[in-house]
């Protein structure tokens, strides 16, 4: 309970949402080159290793062979980023410490010694999970889908993980194609924007982010992606940013054959960098390029 400053204004309560408790708190946990441990070799552990991967994580993995193939694939495929102890973690008498890692893991088939684990870090504020006893987590997982930078994660609050997994599929289906794209473009429209108007806020970092809202909510989702043309983003940013303006798809005109070429060179250029054969024949370049026209094409 605080006191109100006499000067404070109340506002009508119903100006408010009411606090409705039982939520998660959600966040983005950013984990590149911080330690995780991750305490077992199963299925559910080789779930969290590749989300781990994904983050940048480094992780220490205590668990008996055999493990879960997949687990020992990236052991051979990540091998700078994992350390395997081929061995059970032993709870309080184990050398290796839960207080030396930034977040603690554990996916094993004995409750008791998940629950030594979790009272363990959490008498060192270390975050925990545990696979198996929801009242020993402190953050749950849920079901998420990835799409370049977008990440979403549906909860349920342990109470449903499967129907989780039903409501990602959907929403992911809902999501326009090539989301990726429009959220690479804004963020390098920001970067330019940002090269211009330097600094962290006051009246400029205020304009910026008027501007760069208006700039968001003037273009469809669907054509975000022409940001990513270097040409585009500076007619945008000399007539808009410079004149106090913000210029809609319809004040900068259909996309121009030399956009659409760039574009697709950049998209090219990302495929033949993902492709994993290393000679890419004539035909197979024509059927990228259609591919790619199709893709772009509306
Ligand atoms: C609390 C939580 C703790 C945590 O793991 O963080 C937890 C707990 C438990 N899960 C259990 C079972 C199953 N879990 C799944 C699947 C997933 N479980 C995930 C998350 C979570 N599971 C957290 C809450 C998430 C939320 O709030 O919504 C997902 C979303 C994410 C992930 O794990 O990566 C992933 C789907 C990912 C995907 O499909 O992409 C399936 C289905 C399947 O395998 O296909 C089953 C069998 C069917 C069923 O039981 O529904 C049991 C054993 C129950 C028992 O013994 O009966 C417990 C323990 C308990 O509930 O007591
Ligand atoms: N949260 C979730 O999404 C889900 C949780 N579960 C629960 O998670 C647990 C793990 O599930 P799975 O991976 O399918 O089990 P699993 O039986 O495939 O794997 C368990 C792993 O833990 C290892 N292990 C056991 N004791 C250990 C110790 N002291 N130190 C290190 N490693 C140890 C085993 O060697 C094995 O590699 C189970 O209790 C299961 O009920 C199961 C499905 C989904």
């Amino acid at each position: 309970m605080s006191q109100l400053a006499p000067s404070a204004t109340v506002t009508p309560a119903a100006t408010y949402p009411a606090i409705r408790h039982g939520a998660s708190l959600l966040l983005a946990f950013r984990l590149e080159n911080r330690p995780v441990l991750l305490i077992g070799g199963g299925v559910v552990a080789s779930g969290r290793l590749f989300f781990l991967l994904e983050s940048g994580a480094h992780v220490t993995i205590v668990a008996p062979l055999p493990l879960d193939p997949s687990i020992a694939y990236r052991l051979l495929s990540n091998p700078e980023q994992i350390t395997h102890v081929p061995r059970d973690y032993q709870g309080r008498s184990d050398e290796i410490k839960v207080e030396n890692f930034a977040m603690v893991l554990t996916a094993i088939d004995d409750v008791e010694m998940s629950r030594e684990v979790c009272h363990m870090a959490r008498e060192r504020h270390v975050p925990v999970n545990v696979a198996d006893v929801p009242p020993e987590c402190d953050f749950y997982f849920g079901a998420q889908f990835r799409r370049g930078p977008l990440q979403v994660m549906i909860s349920t609050q342990g109470m449903g993980p499967k129907i989780g997994a039903i409501i990602r599929d959907r929403l992911a289906e809902a999501i326009p194609d090539d989301i990726e794209s429009a959220i690479e473009g804004v963020g390098e429209l920001r970067k330019d924007l940002r090269k211009r108007a330097p600094g962290v806020g006051g009246e400029l970092g205020k304009r910026r982010m008027e501007w760069m809202i208006k700039v968001c909510e003037a273009w469809p989702l669907e054509d975000m992606e022409r940001f990513r043309d270097q040409d585009l983003r500076n007619r945008i940013l000399d007539e808009g940013w410079e004149k106090g303006k913000v210029l809609s798809p319809e004040d900068v005109g259909a996309e121009t054959i030399q956009e659409r070429l760039a574009r697709w060179g950049a998209g090219l250029g990302d495929t033949l960098r993902g492709a994993s054969v290393g000679v890419v024949s004539g035909a197979a370049l024509g059927a990228m390029a259609t591919y790619l026209y199709l893709k772009h094409a509306r």
